[in-house]
C-alpha cells in the first residue's frame, strides 16, 4: 500500500485563508517564498463570507429603505417601501460573488501558493499535517478566526437560533427578531432588520455600544430608537424557550423579570477564537479563553516558529486589524523590522446611521489613563454646511487631546468611519494637531468637521489677548 499523504515542505504554512491568512500568504509569495495555505471551508473566511461584506450589504438595501421613507422631508413623493426579501439577499450574495475572485483559490494559485482545501492540525512543533498532506514549515502562521460565541443560557440550545452565519440567507423576513447582544453585529442588524420592514428588539445586559464614546454612542442609540428599533439595556438573558412557535427571552433588569417574544433569535453576544481540532498542544502552541496567547509581536512564546494573526490572536476583532496583523509579521518574519501590533491606534467603525467611529482612546478612556491633563476639541455636524445642505445634521466630530497632543478621536454622524481617516493619518504619523488644520478643506465636505475640531483647540489662543496685542503692534509696521 502506498502512503496516501503527500509531504511538503514550505517557508510559510498558513492556517485559515480569511482576511489575516490570505494577506500573510499573499505577502510572503510575493517575496518568492514557499507558502502553503490551509483552509477547511470558504476562500476569504468569515469577512467575505458571513460578516463584514454580507453586513454592508444588507445594510445597503436598508439604507436604500430608508431613503424612501426620507424622500418626503426633501419634498419627493413616494409609496412606502416593500421589501422583496429575495431580491435583497441576491444583492447580499452579489457582493460577495463580485469580491470571491480576490479571495479565491485561483488567485492564490496564480501567486504561487500551494491552497490545500481541508483542515489542518500540528502533528509536531514544525508539521502541520490535513487528511492527504504533511507540511513541514519554516513558519506557521495560525488565522484560524472566530465565530459567535454562545452564552450558557438556560433552553438557548434548544430552540432555532440564529447567528452571523445562518441571518443573511434566511428563508424569509423576520417578523420580529429578536436579538441578544447590543454590540456592533447586533446593533447592525437591528437596523438593518427595522429599516427592511422587521420589528426588532435588541437585549444587552450592559449599555449598548460599551467600546464606544458614550455621548456618542448615546446619540446613535436615541436614532435608531427614533425609527423604531427597541434596544432594552440593562437586560440580562437568562432563560430561552419556544412556545407555538413563538420564541420566548426572559430577562433580567434588577427590577423585575420581562419577557420578550418574538419569531426569531440572533445571537450576537460576541466572537470565540476558533482553535478547535488544531492539536496545539502537539505544536507546544498556549491558548487561552481568548486566543493563541502572543504579545505584541504576534510570536508564540512557547513555540517561535508560531505566529498568530487576526481574530485568534485575542486582540481586536476586525479584518483591517487581521489585515494589520499581517503586516506585521510579514514586517518582523521576513524583515527583521520591529513594528509592534500596537504600534498603531486602532480605528473601529459601527456602521449603523449614524456611523459611529472611533479611534485610540475614547475621552473616559484617556482621562482613567492620563487623569486631568485631557481635553476635547469637538465640533458638531449641525454647524457644518454640507450637513445642513443634506439635511443630515445629527453628530459631532471628538478629538481627545492629552496635553495638546491628539490621543484618540470620536466621531457619530453620516460617513463617520471616511470622515476618521483623516485623523488616522496623522496620529498614526506622529503629526502635531496643527497638521489638521494646516490644509485646505475642499468646501463644502463632511471632512471639514475634522479641521473645524483641530482648529477648535486653537481658537481661544489665535484670537486671544496676547494675539490681539501682538496684531495690534504689527500694525505699526508699514
Ligand atoms: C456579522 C459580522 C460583521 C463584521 N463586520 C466587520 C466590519 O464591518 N469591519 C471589520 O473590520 N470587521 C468586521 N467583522 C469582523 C471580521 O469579519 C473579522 O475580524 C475578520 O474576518 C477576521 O479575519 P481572520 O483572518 O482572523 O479570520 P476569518 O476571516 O474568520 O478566517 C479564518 C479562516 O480559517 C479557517 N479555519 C479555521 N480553522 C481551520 C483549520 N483547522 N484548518 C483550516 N482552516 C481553518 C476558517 O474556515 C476561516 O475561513 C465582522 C464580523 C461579523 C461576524
Ligand atoms: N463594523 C464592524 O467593524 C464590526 C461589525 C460587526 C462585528 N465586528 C467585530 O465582531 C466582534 C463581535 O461583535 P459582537 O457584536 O457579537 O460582540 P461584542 O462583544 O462587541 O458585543 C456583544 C454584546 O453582547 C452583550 N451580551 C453578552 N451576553 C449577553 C446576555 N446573556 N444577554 C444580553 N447581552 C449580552 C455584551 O454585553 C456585549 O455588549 C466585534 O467586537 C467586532 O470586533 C465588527
Amino acid at each position: 500500500m502506498t502512503d496516501p499523504v503527500q509531504d511538503l515542505k514550505a517557508d510559510l504554512c498558513v492556517i485559515g485563508a480569511g482576511s489575516g491568512g490570505l494577506s500573510a500568504a499573499a505577502g510572503a509569495a510575493q517575496l518568492g517564498l514557499k507558502v502553503v495555505l490551509y483552509e477547511k471551508h470558504e476562500m476569504g473566511g468569515d469577512c467575505l463570507n458571513y460578516g463584514c461584506v454580507p453586513s454592508k450589504a444588507l445594510l445597503s438595501a436598508a439604507k436604500a429603505a430608508a431613503g424612501v421613507r426620507e424622500a418626503r422631508k426633501y419634498g419627493i413623493q413616494t409609496e412606502d417601501p416593500k421589501t422583496d426579501w429575495e431580491t435583497v439577499k441576491s444583492h447580499v450574495a452579489g457582493a460577495i460573488e463580485t469580491i470571491a475572485p480576490v479571495d479565491s483559490q485561483e488567485r492564490f494559485e496564480g501567486l504561487g501558493v500551494t491552497v490545500i482545501r481541508e483542515a489542518a492540525r500540528f502533528a509536531d512543533k514544525k508539521t502541520i499535517v490535513s487528511e492527504t498532506t504533511r507540511t513541514q514549515a519554516r513558519r506557521i502562521v495560525i488565522a484560524t478566526g472566530s465565530r459567535a460565541l454562545i452564552p450558557p443560557i438556560d433552553g438557548l440550545k434548544d430552540v432555532p437560533f440564529l447567528t452571523n452565519e445562518t441571518i443573511f440567507t434566511l428563508p424569509e423576513l423576520p417578523r420580529h427578531l429578536i436579538i441578544l447582544g447590543g454590540g456592533p453585529i447586533g446593533l447592525e442588524m437591528a437596523q438593518a432588520f427595522r429599516r427592511l420592514g422587521s420589528d426588532v428588539t435588541v437585549i444587552e445586559m450592559g449599555r449598548a455600544m460599551p467600546r464606544a464614546d458614550a455621548e456618542h454612542a448615546a446619540i446613535a442609540i436615541k436614532a435608531l430608537r427614533d425609527e423604531g428599533v427597541t434596544i432594552l439595556e440593562q437586560h440580562k438573558a437568562g432563560r430561552v424557550s419556544q412556545e407555538s412557535g413563538r420564541i420566548r427571552v426572559h430577562t433580567e433588569n434588577g427590577a423585575g423579570t420581562p419577557v420578550i417574544e418574538g419569531s426569531h433569535l440572533l445571537v450576537a453576544t460576541g466572537r470565540r477564537a476558533v482553535l478547535d481540532g488544531l492539536d496545539l498542544e502537539k505544536g507546544g502552541v498556549e491558548a487561552d479563553h481568548k486566543g493563541i496567547v502572543v504579545g505584541n509581536t504576534l510570536r508564540c512564546r512557547s513555540n517561535p516558529r508560531v505566529w498568530a494573526l487576526g481574530d485568534a490572536a485575542g486582540k481586536e476583532q476586525f479584518t483591517h486589524i487581521a489585515g494589520w496583523h499581517a503586516s506585521v509579521f510579514t514586517r518582523r518574519a521576513f524583515f527583521k523590522q520591529g513594528t509592534k501590533a500596537s504600534s498603531l491606534p486602532v480605528p473601529a467603525v459601527t456602521y449603523t446611521s449614524p456611523e459611529v467611529a472611533q479611534l485610540g482612546l475614547t475621552e473616559a478612556e484617556a482621562i482613567a489613563k492620563h487623569g486631568g491633563k485631557v481635553t476635547t476639541s469637538a465640533f458638531p455636524f449641525h454647524e457644518n454646511d454640507r450637513a445642513i445642505a443634506e439635511g443630515k445634521t445629527l453628530g459631532e466630530c471628538k478629538l481627545v487631546l492629552h496635553k495638546g497632543k491628539l490621543v484618540g478621536a470620536s466621531i457619530v454622524g453620516e460617513g463617520a468611519g471616511d470622515i476618521l481617516q483623516l485623523v488616522s493619518v496623522a496620529m498614526s504619523n506622529g503629526l502635531k494637531l496643527t497638521a489638521l488644520t494646516n490644509f485646505i478643506s475642499p468646501y463644502p465636505t463632511r471632512a471639514e468637521v475634522v479641521k473645524r475640531a483641530a482648529s477648535a483647540h486653537f481658537t481661544p489662543v489665535v484670537f486671544g489677548t496676547n494675539s490681539r496685542r501682538l496684531v495690534g503692534l504689527l500694525q505699526r509696521i508699514p
